[in-house]
């Protein structure tokens, strides 16, 4: 094996390729990005529709980029006073914010991106919308459902919910479409449980109706005697942020406090002095319930007919978790009977409740008091979760990973600080290995085997396995392929991808010793060496200082950075070849970046790998092929 010459680049992609939210960076431009501080990366068309640019610099994206153009757009009905004159920047992204969000969060937007805001569109406005966007902010007004996934045609490549839950936004759809979806999840736990607590006290002396009564000129101090919450038990349903922080609070007024959540640690509840309990036995043994679970699936009218059958006489009902947990109309009969004495409700089945409907009827009723889903408005929460919101957003825009990603892997920012030379090699060798396909048949079946000498738990091949996907099903078709997508789309195309483990034996520092992908069960254009048995295409990659390498075809070694294209072939091992096909390559001004040879033994065949800065015509690799020593030959990009 003689590597001839070779090329540095600093693998400075960001994560662009690994979210897959923008094209790769492109060979050639390592200077340039490394040039600048921190990274700019400018993002291929999404799915063909105008490029767009987020910038980064060093880690302080909002306090250091600057001269990026505010919003502006004819169709916002409603734009913030900065924007009002300013000019769309057409390489920059484009955020629709569809309902109110905090200044600091879209002063934060307007740095990285062109930004809309243009509040209470019906759906079918939204739909209407939509494909001009790459991103979406909403709050749980909005409902982001498939029609609105299917009408964006593919652009909208984050939705941000500025809040917790994400029952508005239809997740399947989201991840089908490879659609990023982030929510802002701890900055306004603390409002909720305060507003949960409020409403407990208020309701249990009677706060609102006692003020309604006062008035309208009346002093009726005997109607109005409340109940003591000290000594009481509440059943905290759902022991989660908003549910653990209400625990806190509800001891700190004395009450006794168990939980009900089939998720939770002990241990977190013991540490806050909550005895963690079944359902059954939180209902039959509470005073007071407050409802803290998300609206999934499982908790759609969790409470109805029958479980407030198994509460006791009387008991009190607080909910600023999501109107749908509760069976509403099961809730009107249980107050009209006084088997529930009072209900304090901030959410409701429909919001706005409409006359007619139950939740309308709920907040009329005498022993209810409502607030119009109130729980994370305050100041300081709404502009916590603008803040959070936007910079998961404007992360994801610029290809990073979002912590708070709802439908993607959560990967850690150290493991994928590890982990990125070796995504951009997945993604390269599932790019080298489809192009050695030929015929139409298609790849199914694919086994990637990660060489390492750590142990089996301490690799997550997550991100690798979908770079891999990426790089084997978007040359050939036009499929969008990303984190979020990835197994889902192997899945529709019947790609069978199994991961092995070989163990390695040398250091446990870097992550992989080596990644190989074989295509089985395909046609290929480099039979005689890519893989044994005939009928399957191997390829082996490594990372060295930082820089994804190929280090095998089938059983040959070479070793070439991949950047740019690379022609390989196969050649009688003899002398002179290289110069015969270098000045081949320099009469046609293509500049060779790299060569390698990789042979068996001295005299049989070798395989050749040239890497080259510029495409190849194809006259010159037809030249190449008339070069009698020179077996098969194929031209790949990168
Ligand atoms: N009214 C408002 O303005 C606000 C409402 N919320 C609602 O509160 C919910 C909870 O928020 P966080 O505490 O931040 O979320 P979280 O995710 O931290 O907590 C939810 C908890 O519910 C538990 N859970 C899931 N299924 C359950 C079940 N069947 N029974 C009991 N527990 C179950 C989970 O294990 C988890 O511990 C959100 O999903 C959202 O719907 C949140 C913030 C503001
Ligand atoms: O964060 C949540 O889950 C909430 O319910 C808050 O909703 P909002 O953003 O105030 O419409």
């Amino acid at each position: 094996m003689a590597t001839v010459t070779g090329t540095t680049m600093a693998v400075k992609e960001s994560l662009q390729g690994l979210a897959g939210f923008g094209q790769q960076a492109q060979p050639g431009k390592s200077q340039m990005l490394a040039s600048r501080v921190g990274f700019q990366v400018n993002h291929a068309a999404l799915a063909g529709k105008g490029a767009i640019r987020c910038r980064r610099v060093g880690n302080q994206r909002r306090s250091v980029v600057r001269n990026v153009a505010t919003s502006n757009s004819s169709a916002a009905v409603a734009k913030t006073p900065s924007e009002q004159g300013s000019s769309r920047d057409p390489n920059f992204a484009t955020v629709l914010v569809s309902e109110k969000l905090g200044d600091g969060g879209l002063d934060l937007l307007r740095k990285v991106s062109n930004v809309d805001c243009i509040y209470n569109l019906t759906n079918e406005e939204l739909c209407a919308k939509i494909s001009e966007y790459d991103a979406l902010i909403v709050r749980s007004a909005t409902k982001v459902t498939r029609k609105v996934f299917e009408a964006s045609k593919g652009r909208l490549k984050v939705v941000g919910r500025a809040g917790v839950g994400i029952d508005n936004v239809d997740l399947d759809a989201a991840t089908e479409l490879g659609c990023l979806v982030v929510n802002a999840p701890t900055a306004n736990t603390v409002a909720a449980a305060e507003h949960g607590i409020a409403l407990l006290t208020a309701m249990v002396r009677n706060v609102a109706p006692s003020d309604a009564s006062m008035k309208s000129g009346q002093w009726e101090r005997s109607k109005y005697v409340g109940v003591s919450l000290v000594d009481k038990t509440l059943a905290v349903m759902g022991f989660g942020k908003v549910g653990s922080e209400v625990a806190r609070k509800a001891k700190g007024l004395g009450m006794h406090v168990i939980s009900h959540d089939p998720y939770a640690s002990a241990d977190r509840a013991r540490a806050v002095g909550v005895e963690l309990v079944s359902f059954d036995e939180a209902l039959a043994r509470a005073d007071f319930i407050s409802l803290h679970m998300p609206l999934t699936p499982t908790t759609d009218k969790i409470f109805n007919d029958d479980t407030f059958a198994k509460c006791k006489q009387g008991v009190r009902l607080i909910n600023v978790a999501r109107g749908g947990v509760i069976d509403e109309p099961a809730l009107l009969r249980a107050l009209e009977s006084g088997h529930v004495a009072q209900a304090a409700l901030d959410v409701f089945t429909v919001e706005p409740p409409k006359e007619g409907d139950s939740s309308h009827a709920l907040v009329q009723h005498k022993n209810v008091i409502a607030t119009p889903h109130l729980g994370a408005s305050t100041v300081e929460a709404q502009e916590g979760v603008a803040v959070e919101i936007a910079e998961a957003v404007a992360g994801a825009l610029a290809g990073e990973l979002a912590a708070t990603a709802v439908n993607a892997p959560m990967v850690p920012a150290e493991v994928i600080a590890e982990l990125t030379p070796y995504v951009v090699l997945a993604e390269k060798l599932g790019r080298l290995a489809v192009q050695l396909v030929s015929g139409g048949a298609g790849v199914k079946q694919v086994k990637v085997v990660y060489k390492s000498a750590r142990d089996d738990g301490d690799l997550d091949t997550r991100l690798l396995r979908a770079m891999i996907t990426k790089g084997l099903i978007e040359p050939v078709s036009s499929a969008f392929i990303n984190l979020v997508n990835a197994d889902y789309v192997a899945k529709q195309r019947g790609l069978k991808i199994s991961e092995e483990r070989e163990r390695a034996d040398g250091s446990t520092g870097a992550p992989l010793e080596s990644v190989s992908v074989t295509i089985f069960d395909v046609e290929t254009r480099f039979a005689s060496a890519t893989g044994n048995p005939t009928r399957s295409i191997t390829l082996e990659g490594k990372v060295k200082d930082g820089v994804p390498h190929l280090s095998k075809v089938g059983n040959f070694n070479v070793d070439v950075s991949l950047e740019g294209s690379i022609i390989l072939y196969r050649q009688v091992d003899q002398p002179g070849m290289i110069g015969k096909v270098g000045s081949i390559l320099g009469e046609e001004n293509v500049n060779i970046s790299f060569m390698s040879v990789g042979r068996t033994l001295r005299g049989l065949d070798a395989i050749v790998a040239i890497g080259t800065d510029e495409d190849v015509s194809k006259g010159a690799l037809q030249k190449l092929m008339d070069i009698p020593a020179i077996g098969e030959l194929v031209f790949l990009k990168l």
